[in-house]
């Protein structure tokens, strides 16, 4: 793959069959920017279905099991997500290492995962307040993002996305100076870089973290800014457009 410009919008645990409809037709497609929507599991075939009616987004789990069938209750295989047309997984979100308790080696096991079936695993890493008060932000998300490198090796990992969340900025209205987004950024396509010359050319690096109208341009302006992984900016339409509208000026 190549650097794109990505907006991709984390539902999370929100949403319902009317909202996705009004979503999908609502949604205005700007030049060279792919829009990615990310609603919860039983709204995934739907909205694979409005996406191909309508063509102006693509669709991610949140989510994929390691494994692809058997007694796992209540997971879901990446060989599922692909039946009903989804393109992108969320992979490594804060509150599935959070809440439960996702290591860097299942995050990784779970790209290799989602690599292998086609689809492309949106990687998400970035720091705690603690770790950043630190001075851990760079260390933590190069251990974040090396275990990956580790286990998929890097000639594939050209086929990732990665998303920079740091933690504390996650739901917190506290986004992120665009300097200090930029700076995390720079690290990482420097990491890929050390990996495989020329890999952090290759790979679009999101932004996410209480990303609003109001801050994308700023953020997107930023040299290694691909675009944003959006939470509860997502859920709104018209906000979200703006959003799209930021990342293709
Ligand atoms: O996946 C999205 C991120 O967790 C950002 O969420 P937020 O925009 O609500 O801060």
């Amino acid at each position: 793959m190549s650097r794109r410009k990505i907006v991709a919008g984390n539902w999370k645990q929100n949403g319902s069959k009317v909202f996705l409809e009004n979503f999908m037709s609502a949604i205005k497609e700007v030049e060279d920017v792919d829009v990615v929507i990310s609603p919860p599991f039983p709204y995934l075939e739907k909205a694979s279905a409005l996406s191909a009616k309508l063509g102006t987004v693509s669709v991610s789990a949140q989510n994929a099991s390691l494994y692809s069938d058997g007694a796992f209750t209540g997971e879901v295989s990446v060989e599922m997500l692909k039946e009903v047309g989804v393109e992108f997984v969320i992979v490594g979100h804060s509150e599935r290492r959070e809440l439960f308790g996702e290591s860097d080696l299942v995050v990784a096991d779970k790209v290799s995962k989602v690599l292998a079936s086609g689809l492309t695993p949106i990687l998400c890493v970035g720091e705690t307040l603690e770790q950043r008060e630190a001075d851990e932000t760079i260390a933590v998300c190069s251990r974040q993002i090396s275990s990956v490198l580790d286990v998929v090796g890097v000639d594939t990992f050209e086929n990732v996305v990665v998303a920079y969340e740091p933690v504390w900025a996650i739901g917190t209205g506290k986004s992120a100076t665009s300097k200090e987004a930029q700076e995390v950024h720079a690290a990482i396509r420097a990491l890929l870089s050390d990996s495989l010359v020329g890999l952090g050319d290759k790979v679009s690096v999101l932004y996410g973290g209480s990303v609003k109208a109001n801050n994308a341009i700023e953020l997107f302006s930023q040299e290694d800014i691909d675009g944003a992984l959006v939470g509860g900016a997502s859920l709104k339409i018209e906000e979200f457009n703006e959003i799209i509208k930021a990342a293709g000026i």
